[in-house]
């Protein structure tokens, strides 16, 4: 930002995109577009000059995977703080991001494997049940163009049962089933099962199935439409700046 810039009384806050023209910056643009106290100031994609986003105060990625720390470190060098929505992100990826930040103390960053606030609530019911159920496992369905599998939502809800599950003090999840053929019994992250559904139709939906004797919790969320991640993609938009670091999640941001 230039000096003048930075003098300048508060106008909207200035957003771009990468990913633009991908099916969550569409929705994504339009909403910045819509909103108030925002300013859509570059709307990038896949071979743009990335320096047009320049000017912008914060960035939100929807990309892919294997761009998305790329772009993440551009931003942070060059002190935009970035709202990412993004799937792919590991523990080491989280580390190194945190890296990164540590040079730059004003930057904030939020990475949100799933910005539907129904979704969010559905891994914290899930995260609160955990401890109480012997059995669990994860069923995602998603879109059959979505590149990566399982879910980022899952692997997060995943992450937090397991947490839930260790702190609780209980054991594997009982289960004597040999797989006859690989994959049967789905993935496994940190010992939760995880199943990965692909369907013409979907969205993007999760069932978590809890099970003790005699009864059984399913946890359901569901996305009809891109426009259920909107409302937190802008509340991240909103709040990222004054939130030096790392988030992960939109917990904090909700609470
Ligand atoms: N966190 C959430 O709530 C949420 C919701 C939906 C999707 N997602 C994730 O967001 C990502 C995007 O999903 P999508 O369905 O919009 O995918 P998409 O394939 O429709 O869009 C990705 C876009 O990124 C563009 N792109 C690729 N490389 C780029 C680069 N270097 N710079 C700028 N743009 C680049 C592509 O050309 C494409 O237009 C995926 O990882 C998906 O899992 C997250
Ligand atoms: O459409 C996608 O791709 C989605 N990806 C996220 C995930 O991997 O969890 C969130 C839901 C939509």
């Amino acid at each position: 930002m230039t000096d003048e810039q930075e003098k300048t009384p508060a106008g909207p806050l200035r957003v771009g995109v990468l990913g633009a023209r991908g099916r969550m910056g569409i929705e994504v643009c339009k909403a910045v577009e819509a909103a108030d106290g925002v300013e859509l100031v570059a709307a990038m994609d896949q071979g743009d000059d990335r320096s047009a986003a320049s000017n912008a105060q914060v960035v939100v990625d929807f990309t892919t995977p294997d761009v998305v720390m790329d772009n993440l470190r551009w931003c942070i060098d060059r002190g935009i703080s970035a709202v990412v929505g993004t799937t792919g992100f590991s523990e080491q990826r989280l580390e190194q991001v945190r890296e990164w930040l540590a040079r730059k103390p004003e930057v904030g960053v939020v990475i949100a494997p799933n910005f539907g606030i129904g979704a969010v609530l559905m891994m914290q019911f899930a995260a609160r049940a955990a401890r109480h159920f012997e059995s669990v496992e994860i069923i995602e369905q998603h879109h059959p163009a979505k590149l990566d599998a399982p879910s980022g939502t899952a692997t997060h809800t995943a992450r937090q049962i397991a947490r839930a599950r260790a702190e609780a003090g209980l054991g594997p999840v009982p289960d004597a089933t040999k797989d006859e053929v690989p994959g049967a019994r789905g993935a496994e992250i940190d010992g939760v099962r995880v199943h990965a559904v692909r369907a013409t139709g979907l969205v993007a939906h999760q069932e978590v199935l809890f099970g003790a004797t005699g009864e059984t919790l399913t946890i359901r969320h569901d996305s009809y439409d891109r426009a259920s991640f909107m409302p937190g993609v802008l509340l991240a938009v909103r709040a990222v700046r004054s939130r030096p670091g790392l988030t992960v999640g939109l917990d904090a941001l909700l609470d």
